[in-house]
């Protein structure tokens, strides 16, 4: 994976004077606190359309890279390109068109939710004064909060401050939505809202960075990934692409564990024991080949099936090895090309 090409690709459509073709992208962003490396070499390139989870382990640089996108933090070397308009410089023209749910939304405690909102709203240029009421009831209904956006914000809990965030973000029609850890303090119920909240905007065409913790929510809902690691990202593309790299395998169910086993190994095909029975690398070998092997040397099978490595495998692969291969992946370039 190069994902300083994916960078470049976006550098030529936007000196050729056509739509830029990515909705946000950093190059050689850095960012170093004291004697930390927060983010280093973070080449992020986030297409138009797509609903991108950026995952990483706690401390990885996944909120660093959010806020240097946003424009909040400067970064200590490296660029940033939001809706096609270089940071900070074209910050005014992009941010209007970018919603954002990050830690610290600065909302007022001793006034209610609706208000903390009308009072965002009306910080909108995007948002003609006449619609603040209805764009504040849209917002509120949108979230779920609509029957507790009279209390005081101060006695929200943190799922109720979460979505109070994120109804600010959706005030106005957005080409941009970032969100960081929007499940965060959520329950099971406003989890899944919050994944319906991001298909819609999905299918209204608006471009949604997530950051997440919650591997399942991102496997469900995004479109593609990036995944940092040590404030460096490690792979990012597509999240079939990504899933596709993994090696297939064949989960065999026997009683016959080390007669399958002695059997594979015999026939020098890579194999371990797993719960009900042997998993099988279909590397160099095919999933005929492994069951004749296994019949042939007399070994009941009750039940084969094939297996590929859910983003849970990706993930831990990338984020735990100390080897990581930062070519895994498929680029978002290849795709577009
Ligand atoms: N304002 C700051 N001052 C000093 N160090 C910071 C600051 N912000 C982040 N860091 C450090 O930078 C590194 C990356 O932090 P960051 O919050 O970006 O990671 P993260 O992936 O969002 O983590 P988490 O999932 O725990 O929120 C961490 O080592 C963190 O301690």
């Amino acid at each position: 994976m190069t994902t300083a090409s994916t960078a470049r690709v976006g550098v030529e459509s936007v000196a050729a004077g056509s739509a830029p073709a990515w909705a946000a992208r950093t190059t050689g962003l850095r960012k170093v606190y004291g004697s930390t490396v927060a983010v280093d070499r973070v080449d992020l390139a986030v297409p138009h359309g797509a609903v991108l989870g950026m995952l990483g382990p706690n401390g990885s640089g996944k909120t660093t890279t959010i806020r240097m996108l946003l424009g909040l933090v400067t970064p200590t070397e490296g660029a940033v390109e939001l809706l096609g308009q270089p940071l900070p410089g074209g910050a005014e023209r992009a941010l209007p068109h970018v919603g954002a749910l990050v830690e610290g939304p600065g909302f007022h405690p001793f006034l209610s939710g609706r208000e903390n909102l009308r009072r965002a709203a009306s910080a909108e240029p995007l948002l003609a004064t006449g619609s603040i009421r209805s764009a504040v009831q849209t917002a509120l209904d949108r979230v779920g909060l609509a029957g507790a956006a009279d209390r005081r914000y101060r006695g929200y809990s943190l799922g109720m401050k979460q979505r109070l965030g994120l109804a600010a973000a959706l005030l106005v029609p957005r080409k941009l939505i970032v969100l960081d850890e929007p499940t965060n303090g959520l329950d099971p119920a406003g989890t899944r809202e919050i994944r319906q909240v991001i298909a819609d905007l999905h299918a209204a065409g608006t471009t949604v960075v997530v950051s997440s913790h919650l591997l399942a929510e991102v496997e469900a809902t995004c479109t593609h990934v990036a995944v940092l690691r040590r404030g460096t990202v490690v792979a990012q593309g597509a999240l079939a692409d990504l899933l596709q790299a993994g090696t297939p395998a064949l989960l065999v169910s026997t009683p016959q564990v080390t007669e399958a086993l002695n059997a594979l190994r015999a026939a020098r095909v890579s194999a371990r024991q797993v719960a009900d029975g042997v998993r099988v690398e279909l590397i160099g070998t095919t999933a005929p080949a492994v069951l004749a092997t296994l019949v042939h040397a007399g070994v009941e099978v009750h039940e084969a099936r094939r297996h590929r490595d859910g983003l849970e495998d990706v993930f831990a692969r990338l984020t735990e090895s100390e080897t990581t291969d930062r070519s895994t992946v498929d680029t978002v370039e290849e795709e577009q090309r």
